[in-house]
């Protein structure tokens, strides 16, 4: 085989394991079964171990990189990652609505996320290719953790999108891989985590990004930084437009017309969070138009369009 036609069967082959992958970790309904993905992770490897200098950092083989780091460089957030005003009742969450209604002459809709319980993460992307991950920090200085968020499978390596857009979310470790992560420490002796938020804060702490890919973490994507594409009309447009990107967006958002509608969806996932297999702590309620996000803008440290509705604490998890 020369090199063009080394070439070519690798890009037929990260393009065949970008699909399965995102079946699989994203979609989460995989069409082929492991056995095959594997199988063809092998065939990339071994086309790329006989033409290294055809292998670049978005392939999907490259997801666990090299040597651990000695340390995590600071990252500065161009648009702060602001944190999110609290409501712990009905009459607070209430408050949050008309007070955003007195801040603008038309009718108001919301959209109703639910408030994963892991760590913020930005998300950089340059010509479709993953350049940039950082933890929140104080929301304007982040720690660069690109070596381990390469390691989250449901993080796409490229995305079909050539202007530079920052995408941000929730890290998170699903229940099973927590329980499964504590069963392995107990058995080495070592200290379980007490919760699957500390779980995935100490996995992405890790200067060796094979620890991290060893963790199983998972992320939800639900907002933006810096974006220099396209003008989208709402929150909801833009969450349809992250999925259609490639990202792992919660299916579970809702667009309510009425406060009625966002206290129904807030009580009923109050009771139904024990089976969604993954930690929320609350429901994040947002103005959908984002005109009357802008025109409401931001107090020293919150959004005025946005409010975390938090349940109360739930027994620890053993
Ligand atoms: N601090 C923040 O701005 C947010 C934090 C979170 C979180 N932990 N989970 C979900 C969302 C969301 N869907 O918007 C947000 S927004």
């Amino acid at each position: 085989m020369d090199k063009q036609q080394a070439q070519q069967q690798i890009t037929e082959l990260r393009e065949l394991l970008n699909q399965y992958g995102h079946e699989y970790y994203v979609l989460d309904s995989p069409s082929v079964p492991d056995s095959e993905y594997d199988r063809k992770m092998q065939e990339l490897l071994k086309v790329e171990e006989a033409f290294p200098e055809l292998v670049t950092a978005d392939s999907p083989s490259q997801r666990i990189g090299g040597e651990p780091l000695d340390a995590f460089q600071k990252v500065q957030h161009n648009v702060a990652m602001m944190s999110l005003g609290n409501a712990f009742n009905e009459g607070e969450l209430r408050d949050f609505a008309r007070r955003a209604k007195a801040g603008t002459d038309e009718p108001i809709s919301f959209v109703c996320e639910l408030k994963i319980d892991g760590l913020a993460v930005s998300l950089t992307y340059e010509n479709g290719k993953f350049v940039r991950g950082a933890t929140r920090g104080d929301g304007t200085t982040g720690e660069d953790i690109t070596s381990n968020l390469r390691t989250v499978r449901s993080i796409p390596l490229t995305i079909p999108e050539e202007n530079t857009i920052e995408v941000r979310g929730e890290v998170f470790m699903p229940h099973k891989s927590f329980l499964k992560l504590n069963e392995r420490r107990k058995e080495k002796g070592d200290e379980p985590f007490a919760n699957p938020r500390n779980a995935a804060a100490g996995s992405l702490r890790q200067l060796d990004p094979k620890i991290a890919a060893s963790r199983n973490l998972d992320i939800f994507l639900y907002g933006v930084g810096e974006w220099q594409t396209g003008t989208l009309v709402s929150h909801s447009e833009r969450l349809d437009y992250l999925l259609e990107l490639g990202f792992k967006i919660n299916p579970e958002w809702r667009r309510c017309d009425t406060m009625d509608e966002v206290i129904d969806y807030v009580n009923y996932w109050e009771e139904k969070r024990p089976d969604l297999g993954y930690e929320i702590d609350g429901i994040v309620v947002k103005v959908d138009n984002l005109d009357q996000q802008e025109e409401l803008g931001f107090t020293a440290k919150n959004p005025r369009w946005a409010i975390a509705y938090k349940f109360p604490a739930e027994e620890v998890m053993t």
